[in-house]
Protein backbone atom coordinates (compact mmCIF):
# COMPACT_ATOMS: atom_id res chain seq x y z
CA UNK A 1 0.00 0.00 0.00
CA UNK A 2 1.16 3.34 -0.55
CA UNK A 3 -0.17 6.51 0.66
CA UNK A 4 0.07 9.85 -0.37
CA UNK A 5 -0.64 12.69 1.70
CA UNK A 6 -1.41 16.03 0.73
CA UNK A 7 2.00 16.15 -1.67
CA UNK A 8 2.58 19.56 -3.33
CA UNK A 9 5.60 20.00 -6.28
CA UNK A 10 5.85 22.88 -7.93
CA UNK A 11 8.76 23.99 -10.45
CA UNK A 12 10.05 28.25 -9.99
CA UNK A 13 6.49 29.67 -9.46
CA UNK A 14 4.07 26.69 -11.03
CA UNK A 15 2.55 25.04 -8.68
CA UNK A 16 2.01 21.09 -10.68
CA UNK A 17 1.06 19.07 -7.81
CA UNK A 18 -1.95 21.16 -5.53
CA UNK A 19 -2.23 18.43 -2.67
CA UNK A 20 -2.94 15.37 -3.90
CA UNK A 21 -4.22 12.54 -1.11
CA UNK A 22 -4.94 9.48 -2.29
CA UNK A 23 -4.17 5.33 -1.52
CA UNK A 24 -2.99 2.91 -3.99
CA UNK A 25 -3.94 -0.55 -2.89
CA UNK A 26 -1.67 -3.67 -2.47
CA UNK A 27 -2.70 -6.35 -4.91
CA UNK A 28 -4.59 -4.28 -7.45
CA UNK A 29 -3.79 -2.02 -10.32
CA UNK A 30 -3.90 1.45 -9.28
CA UNK A 31 -4.44 3.72 -12.40
CA UNK A 32 -3.29 7.32 -12.97
CA UNK A 33 -5.53 8.98 -16.01
CA UNK A 34 -5.35 12.63 -16.83
CA UNK A 35 -5.27 15.23 -19.87
CA UNK A 36 -1.64 15.30 -21.18
CA UNK A 37 -0.12 17.92 -18.65
CA UNK A 38 -2.34 17.56 -15.36
CA UNK A 39 0.73 16.29 -13.77
CA UNK A 40 0.69 11.93 -13.72
CA UNK A 41 3.96 11.86 -14.47
CA UNK A 42 5.46 14.38 -12.07
CA UNK A 43 3.28 12.59 -9.31
CA UNK A 44 4.87 9.14 -10.66
CA UNK A 45 8.22 10.94 -10.54
CA UNK A 46 7.30 12.01 -6.50
CA UNK A 47 6.33 8.37 -5.69
CA UNK A 48 9.82 7.11 -7.12
CA UNK A 49 11.13 9.68 -5.10
CA UNK A 50 12.77 11.07 -7.88
CA UNK A 51 11.22 14.52 -6.94
CA UNK A 52 10.97 15.46 -3.71
CA UNK A 53 7.58 17.07 -3.07
CA UNK A 54 7.82 20.91 -1.23
CA UNK A 55 4.96 19.77 0.91
CA UNK A 56 3.02 16.68 1.80
CA UNK A 57 4.31 12.50 2.78
CA UNK A 58 4.29 9.38 0.83
CA UNK A 59 3.96 6.47 2.76
CA UNK A 60 5.51 3.02 1.68
CA UNK A 61 3.24 0.48 4.10
CA UNK A 62 3.67 2.57 7.56
CA UNK A 63 6.77 4.66 6.75
CA UNK A 64 7.29 8.23 4.87
CA UNK A 65 10.01 8.07 2.19
CA UNK A 66 10.39 11.86 3.67
CA UNK A 67 11.38 10.05 7.10
CA UNK A 68 13.83 7.04 5.74
CA UNK A 69 17.19 7.21 6.25
CA UNK A 70 19.71 6.32 3.23
CA UNK A 71 19.83 2.86 3.91
CA UNK A 72 15.88 2.32 4.22
CA UNK A 73 16.01 4.34 0.92
CA UNK A 74 18.11 1.79 -0.84
CA UNK A 75 15.93 -0.89 0.46
CA UNK A 76 12.93 0.73 -0.72
CA UNK A 77 14.50 0.87 -4.25
CA UNK A 78 14.81 -3.05 -4.06
CA UNK A 79 11.51 -3.25 -3.47
CA UNK A 80 10.50 -1.31 -6.81
CA UNK A 81 9.78 -3.01 -10.26
CA UNK A 82 9.84 -0.13 -12.69
CA UNK A 83 8.02 -0.89 -16.16
CA UNK A 84 9.22 2.25 -18.34
CA UNK A 85 7.77 3.90 -21.42
CA UNK A 86 8.67 2.45 -25.04
CA UNK A 87 10.09 -0.98 -22.64
CA UNK A 88 13.70 1.03 -22.24
CA UNK A 89 15.65 -2.61 -22.57
CA UNK A 90 19.73 -2.41 -23.30
CA UNK A 91 19.73 -2.85 -27.10
CA UNK A 92 23.71 -4.02 -26.76
CA UNK A 93 22.67 -7.02 -23.68
CA UNK A 94 20.41 -9.90 -25.07
CA UNK A 95 17.02 -11.02 -23.13
CA UNK A 96 18.76 -12.79 -20.71
CA UNK A 97 20.78 -10.27 -20.08
CA UNK A 98 18.62 -7.27 -19.99
CA UNK A 99 16.04 -9.57 -17.21
CA UNK A 100 19.25 -10.52 -15.32
CA UNK A 101 20.30 -6.96 -14.73
CA UNK A 102 18.21 -6.22 -11.54
CA UNK A 103 19.47 -9.66 -9.76
CA UNK A 104 23.29 -8.23 -10.66
CA UNK A 105 22.80 -4.90 -9.11
CA UNK A 106 20.78 -5.80 -6.00
CA UNK A 107 21.80 -8.98 -5.02
CA UNK A 108 24.65 -11.24 -4.19
CA UNK A 109 23.59 -14.47 -6.16
CA UNK A 110 25.66 -16.80 -8.11
CA UNK A 111 25.28 -17.08 -11.70
CA UNK A 112 23.43 -20.85 -11.86
CA UNK A 113 20.58 -19.23 -9.61
CA UNK A 114 20.41 -15.75 -11.59
CA UNK A 115 19.31 -17.62 -14.63
CA UNK A 116 17.02 -19.98 -13.13
CA UNK A 117 15.20 -17.01 -11.92
CA UNK A 118 15.58 -15.36 -15.37
CA UNK A 119 14.12 -18.19 -16.79
CA UNK A 120 11.34 -18.42 -14.65
CA UNK A 121 10.11 -15.15 -15.14
CA UNK A 122 10.78 -15.13 -18.68
CA UNK A 123 8.73 -18.34 -18.68
CA UNK A 124 5.96 -16.36 -16.38
CA UNK A 125 5.85 -13.96 -19.10
CA UNK A 126 5.32 -16.63 -21.92
CA UNK A 127 8.37 -16.13 -23.23
CA UNK A 128 10.57 -18.76 -24.22
CA UNK A 129 13.44 -19.23 -26.22
CA UNK A 130 14.77 -15.93 -26.78
CA UNK A 131 17.23 -15.97 -24.04
CA UNK A 132 19.62 -15.70 -26.38
CA UNK A 133 18.58 -13.08 -28.94
CA UNK A 134 18.55 -9.03 -28.99
CA UNK A 135 15.86 -6.86 -27.95
CA UNK A 136 16.16 -5.72 -31.87
CA UNK A 137 15.38 -9.48 -32.95
CA UNK A 138 12.07 -9.33 -30.86
CA UNK A 139 8.40 -7.79 -31.46
CA UNK A 140 7.44 -4.47 -29.97
CA UNK A 141 4.79 -6.99 -27.61
CA UNK A 142 7.59 -9.59 -27.05
CA UNK A 143 10.05 -6.46 -25.73
CA UNK A 144 7.24 -5.61 -23.52
CA UNK A 145 7.23 -9.03 -21.98
CA UNK A 146 10.67 -9.03 -21.30
CA UNK A 147 10.70 -5.57 -20.06
CA UNK A 148 7.59 -7.05 -17.40
CA UNK A 149 9.76 -10.09 -16.52
CA UNK A 150 12.93 -7.44 -15.70
CA UNK A 151 10.27 -5.65 -13.69
CA UNK A 152 9.48 -8.26 -11.87
CA UNK A 153 12.74 -10.36 -11.52
CA UNK A 154 13.54 -8.88 -7.77
CA UNK A 155 10.34 -10.31 -6.36
CA UNK A 156 9.30 -6.25 -5.79
CA UNK A 157 6.60 -4.97 -3.47
CA UNK A 158 5.06 -2.21 -5.73
CA UNK A 159 5.43 -2.37 -9.83
CA UNK A 160 5.65 1.05 -11.45
CA UNK A 161 4.46 1.20 -15.40
CA UNK A 162 5.19 4.38 -17.09
CA UNK A 163 2.51 4.32 -20.77
CA UNK A 164 2.81 0.57 -20.49
CA UNK A 165 0.91 0.38 -23.80
CA UNK A 166 2.51 3.05 -26.49
CA UNK A 167 3.23 2.26 -29.47
CA UNK A 168 1.47 -1.25 -29.26
CA UNK A 169 -1.61 -2.11 -31.39
CA UNK A 170 -4.82 -2.85 -29.06
CA UNK A 171 -4.82 -6.15 -29.21
CA UNK A 172 -1.43 -6.87 -28.25
CA UNK A 173 -2.30 -3.55 -25.51
CA UNK A 174 -4.69 -6.02 -24.02
CA UNK A 175 -2.63 -8.73 -23.61
CA UNK A 176 -0.12 -6.66 -21.59
CA UNK A 177 -2.63 -5.19 -19.91
CA UNK A 178 -3.86 -8.64 -18.80
CA UNK A 179 -0.20 -9.87 -17.70
CA UNK A 180 0.27 -6.59 -15.61
CA UNK A 181 -3.23 -7.36 -13.85
CA UNK A 182 -2.30 -10.82 -13.27
CA UNK A 183 1.18 -10.70 -11.88
CA UNK A 184 -0.50 -7.92 -9.37
CA UNK A 185 -2.87 -10.21 -8.02
CA UNK A 186 -0.82 -13.81 -8.21
CA UNK A 187 2.16 -11.48 -6.50
CA UNK A 188 0.18 -9.32 -4.03
CA UNK A 189 1.79 -6.26 -5.72
CA UNK A 190 0.77 -2.46 -5.18
CA UNK A 191 0.98 -1.93 -9.37
CA UNK A 192 0.57 1.85 -10.43
CA UNK A 193 0.31 2.90 -13.86
CA UNK A 194 -0.15 6.05 -15.81
CA UNK A 195 -1.81 5.62 -18.44
CA UNK A 196 -3.62 7.80 -20.93
CA UNK A 197 -5.68 4.69 -22.76
CA UNK A 198 -9.19 4.11 -21.77
CA UNK A 199 -8.50 0.49 -23.25
CA UNK A 200 -6.33 0.21 -19.92
CA UNK A 201 -8.62 1.86 -17.91
CA UNK A 202 -11.74 -0.28 -18.92
CA UNK A 203 -9.30 -3.50 -18.50
CA UNK A 204 -7.52 -3.24 -15.52
CA UNK A 205 -8.38 0.15 -13.94
CA UNK A 206 -9.29 -1.37 -10.27
CA UNK A 207 -8.48 2.04 -8.64
CA UNK A 208 -8.49 4.67 -11.01
CA UNK A 209 -6.78 8.08 -9.56
CA UNK A 210 -8.03 11.37 -12.54
CA UNK A 211 -6.02 14.62 -12.47
CA UNK A 212 -6.66 17.37 -13.45
CA UNK A 213 -4.75 20.30 -13.77
CA UNK A 214 -2.71 19.00 -10.60
CA UNK A 215 -5.85 17.88 -8.54
CA UNK A 216 -7.23 15.17 -7.79
CA UNK A 217 -10.95 15.39 -9.25
CA UNK A 218 -12.15 12.08 -8.73
CA UNK A 219 -11.02 8.37 -7.78
CA UNK A 220 -13.10 5.22 -8.47
CA UNK A 221 -13.01 2.13 -10.02
CA UNK A 222 -14.19 0.84 -14.28
CA UNK A 223 -17.68 0.60 -13.17
CA UNK A 224 -17.70 4.03 -11.38
CA UNK A 225 -16.26 5.48 -14.01
CA UNK A 226 -19.20 4.67 -16.83
CA UNK A 227 -21.57 6.06 -14.62
CA UNK A 228 -20.09 9.31 -12.80
CA UNK A 229 -21.58 12.73 -13.79
CA UNK A 230 -18.42 14.54 -13.11
CA UNK A 231 -18.12 16.62 -16.18
CA UNK A 232 -14.06 16.22 -16.28
CA UNK A 233 -14.27 12.78 -16.37
CA UNK A 234 -16.88 12.30 -18.70
CA UNK A 235 -15.22 14.64 -20.97
CA UNK A 236 -12.04 12.71 -20.80
CA UNK A 237 -13.70 9.60 -21.14
CA UNK A 238 -15.92 10.07 -23.95
CA UNK A 239 -13.55 12.39 -25.74
CA UNK A 240 -13.54 9.49 -28.37
CA UNK A 241 -16.09 9.04 -30.91
CA UNK A 242 -16.49 5.64 -29.89
CA UNK A 243 -17.31 6.21 -26.59
CA UNK A 244 -19.28 9.09 -27.26
CA UNK A 245 -21.64 7.01 -28.87
CA UNK A 246 -21.36 4.08 -25.92
CA UNK A 247 -22.10 7.30 -23.77
CA UNK A 248 -25.00 7.95 -25.79
CA UNK A 249 -26.56 4.51 -25.99
CA UNK A 250 -25.83 3.95 -21.92
CA UNK A 251 -27.81 7.25 -21.68
CA UNK A 252 -30.94 6.26 -23.80
CA UNK A 253 -31.21 3.47 -22.03
CA UNK A 254 -31.44 4.64 -18.66
N1 LIG B 1 11.33 18.96 -14.54
C1 LIG B 1 10.36 19.86 -14.76
N2 LIG B 1 10.61 21.18 -14.67
C2 LIG B 1 9.63 22.09 -14.88
N3 LIG B 1 8.34 21.78 -15.20
C3 LIG B 1 8.05 20.48 -15.31
C4 LIG B 1 9.03 19.46 -15.10
N4 LIG B 1 8.42 18.25 -15.28
C5 LIG B 1 7.14 18.52 -15.59
N5 LIG B 1 6.90 19.86 -15.61
C6 LIG B 1 5.61 20.49 -15.89
O1 LIG B 1 4.62 19.88 -15.09
C7 LIG B 1 3.39 19.81 -15.80
C8 LIG B 1 2.85 18.40 -15.73
O2 LIG B 1 3.72 17.55 -16.46
P1 LIG B 1 3.59 15.98 -16.49
O3 LIG B 1 4.73 15.46 -17.31
O4 LIG B 1 3.41 15.42 -15.14
O5 LIG B 1 2.22 15.77 -17.31
P2 LIG B 1 1.52 14.43 -17.74
O6 LIG B 1 0.15 14.46 -17.14
O7 LIG B 1 2.39 13.26 -17.40
O8 LIG B 1 1.42 14.64 -19.30
P3 LIG B 1 1.61 13.59 -20.51
O9 LIG B 1 0.37 12.77 -20.50
O10 LIG B 1 1.68 14.47 -21.71
O11 LIG B 1 2.87 12.81 -20.28
C9 LIG B 1 3.67 20.30 -17.21
O12 LIG B 1 3.22 21.63 -17.30
C10 LIG B 1 5.17 20.24 -17.32
O13 LIG B 1 5.66 21.25 -18.17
Amino acid sequence: MIKVDNIKKRFGEEEILKGISTVFHKGKTNLIIGQSGSGKTVMLKCLLGLFKPEEGLIYYEEKAIQHMNEEQQRDLREEIGMLFQGGALFDSMNIEENVMFPLRMFTKQKKSEMLDRVNEVLSRVNLEGVNKKYPAEISGGMQKRVSIARAIVNRPKYLFCDEPNSGLDPKTATVIDNLIQEITHEFDITTVVVTHDMNSVMEIGENIVFLKNGVLVWQGNNTDIFNTDNVDVTDFVYSSDLFKKIREIQLKER
